[in-house]
Formats: C-alpha cells, sequence, structure tokens
C-alpha cells in the first residue's frame, strides 16, 4: 500500500476522549482528554489500574472496529490518520498499526492453522498473494518468536496458552507495522520467550523506526523497552513523562509510585 505523506509523529494524540456505550444507560466515558505524542520509532507504555480506559484507548488508536465504543471529544492522528472520522483511510489506519488485543492468543479462532492465522493480515487483504513468500514470511516469524516450525500446520487448540500469544504476536507484526498496539503482549510467556518477543520490537524498531504503545502494568516491561509513560486513572491522565523518577505528574493526580513500581 502507498506511503502517505511523511506524518511528523507515529500518534498526536490531543485531547482524546473516548466513550462506551452502556446497555440501557447513557455512554460512559472511558478515556476523558488525553494528550501524548509518540515520536517514530518511540516507545510509550500506558499504564494504570484496571478499568482506567488502557484497552479503550489501544482499540481506538488502532482503528478497532469495537462495538460502542467512539470518538467523543478532540482527535488523534495515527501516522497522520484521524482516527476520529478516518473515513476511506480507516483501511490504511489498520494497514499501518498492528494491533495486539488483551488476550489475543486466547481468542484466536480455532478453526484457522496457525499458518493461515498468522498470514490471515496480508490474505484477507490481497487474496493472490504469493503462497511461497508469505509462508517464508510465517516461518520467520515463527522462529524469530521461538514457535516450532511444525506449529504452522497446528490448530490454536493442539497449542499451549504462552504459544498461542505468540501466534497472536507474529500475527500483529506479519505486515512490519509502521505503530505496533500491544495490549499486554507477553501475557503467558516465560523468561526466554518474552526476551524473544521483546527483541522482536526492538529489531523492528532499530531496523526501520516502528514505533510501540504497549499496555502494561509490569515496570520491568518499561525498563526493559526504555518506554515513556502514560499514567491513567478513571480516563485521566494522571502522569506523563520518561522513566519512573522523570515523571510529570498532573494536579489531580497525587504521586502515587505504588502504580508505576510494582
Ligand atoms: N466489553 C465491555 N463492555 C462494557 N464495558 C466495558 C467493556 N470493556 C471495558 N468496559 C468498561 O470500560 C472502562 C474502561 O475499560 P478498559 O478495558 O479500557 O480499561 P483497562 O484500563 O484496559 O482495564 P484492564 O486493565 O482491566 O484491562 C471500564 O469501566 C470497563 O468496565
Amino acid at each position: 500500500m502507498a506511503r502517505r505523506q511523511e506524518a511528523d509523529a507515529a500518534i498526536r494524540c490531543s485531547d482524546l476522549s473516548i466513550a462506551r456505550a452502556t446497555r440501557g444507560g447513557p455512554a460512559q466515558r472511558v478515556i476523558d482528554g488525553v494528550s501524548f505524542v509518540l515520536p517514530h520509532a518511540g516507545t510509550l507504555a500506558v499504564m494504570g489500574p484496571t478499568g482506567s480506559g488502557k484497552s479503550s484507548l489501544a482499540a481506538v488508536l488502532a482503528g478497532a472496529d469495537e462495538m460502542g465504543l467512539a470518538v467523543v471529544g478532540g482527535d488523534a492522528l495515527v501516522e497522520g490518520v484521524r482516527v476520529r472520522h478516518p473515513g476511506r483511510d480507516h483501511r490504511y489506519l489498520t494497514y499501518v498499526t498492528g494491533h495486539l488485543t488483551q488476550s489475543a492468543g486466547a481468542r484466536l479462532p480455532a478453526r484457522f492453522t496457525v499458518a493461515e492465522l498468522i498470514g490471515q493480515p496480508i490474505t484477507s487483504r490481497d487474496r493472490r498473494v504469493n503462497a511461497r513468500a508469505l509462508a517464508v514470511r510465517v516461518a520467520t516469524l515463527l522462529d524469530e518468536l521461538m514457535l516450532p516450525l511444525g506449529a504452522a500446520a497446528k490448530y490454536p487448540y493442539e497449542l499451549s496458552a504462552g504459544m498461542r500469544q505468540r501466534v497472536a504476536f507474529a500475527q500483529a507484526l506479519v505486515l512490519q507495522p509502521r505503530v505496533f498496539i500491544a495490549d499486554e503482549p507477553f501475557a503467558n510467556m516465560d523468561l526466554e520467550v518474552r526476551k524473544a518477543a521483546r527483541e522482536a520490537i526492538v529489531r523492528r524498531r532499530s531496523g526501520y523506526g516502528m514505533s510501540t504503545l504497549v499496555v502494561t502494568n509490569d515496570a520491568e516491561v518499561v525498563r526493559e523497552l526504555d518506554a515513556d509513560i502514560l499514567l491513567l486513572r478513571g480516563g485521566f491522565t494522571i502522569a506523563y513523562g520518561h522513566g519512573t523518577s522523570d515523571l510529570l505528574w498532573t494536579p489531580s493526580g497525587d504521586p502515587d509510585t505504588r502504580l508505576i513500581s510494582s
């Protein structure tokens, strides 16, 4: 797909507010006035307690068609595409962002093989894809994420939870995204595998400038990826900056280092 005019940042989020429709009741605001900039080749960790809106923010930025989520204020530019009304650019948005949703491994559809699942972002866009080239790309990703080549022909139920998570991880990277939006990507991974998955991110960051927004509450992940931090509570930003000692706390957010040192 042709590159659009070069955006000046991977994500430029300006006073973004997101609401989630609730059954019967009024829409619930899950993100309220959030602003940040993720530069090209940058890494941002979105942290905060459960229900603070991390996954909702990630889904909207990735252009996920999640029922009931809507931008109700401000906007965000992801590789130059407005998430509020992307229109025909929605397809481009989902092409340049690799979205690894929360518990993606556990939610892989059961009727496809691993090779089909990893290749799906490509085959769903181009049915005449070169099968041999696709097989090579799938094999490379399996190897990179320490999955045996034999896994390609298996179905999700034949794999462990950790292996399924790596299949979902590979699927989110198969299009070599410009922005990787990953919701708790290292769930169910042991130390060795987690290192391989982290290196897959770092390799793309230094190789072609992939930017990463990672939802995590693991301070180790923040350190390992040398990430900036956006700390949310109840949909609001309570701190933003780099490193635990360099965070700017908003007036409404009492400094609470427990949130980032757990
Ligand atoms: N599928 C859903 N249906 C209804 N409400 C939801 C749904 N998913 C999230 N919510 C609500 O939206 C708000 C924000 O949730 P969100 O999942 O974005 O937060 P989070 O910080 O990612 O939480 P967690 O760490 O538990 O995943 C919460 O109040 C949550 O209860």
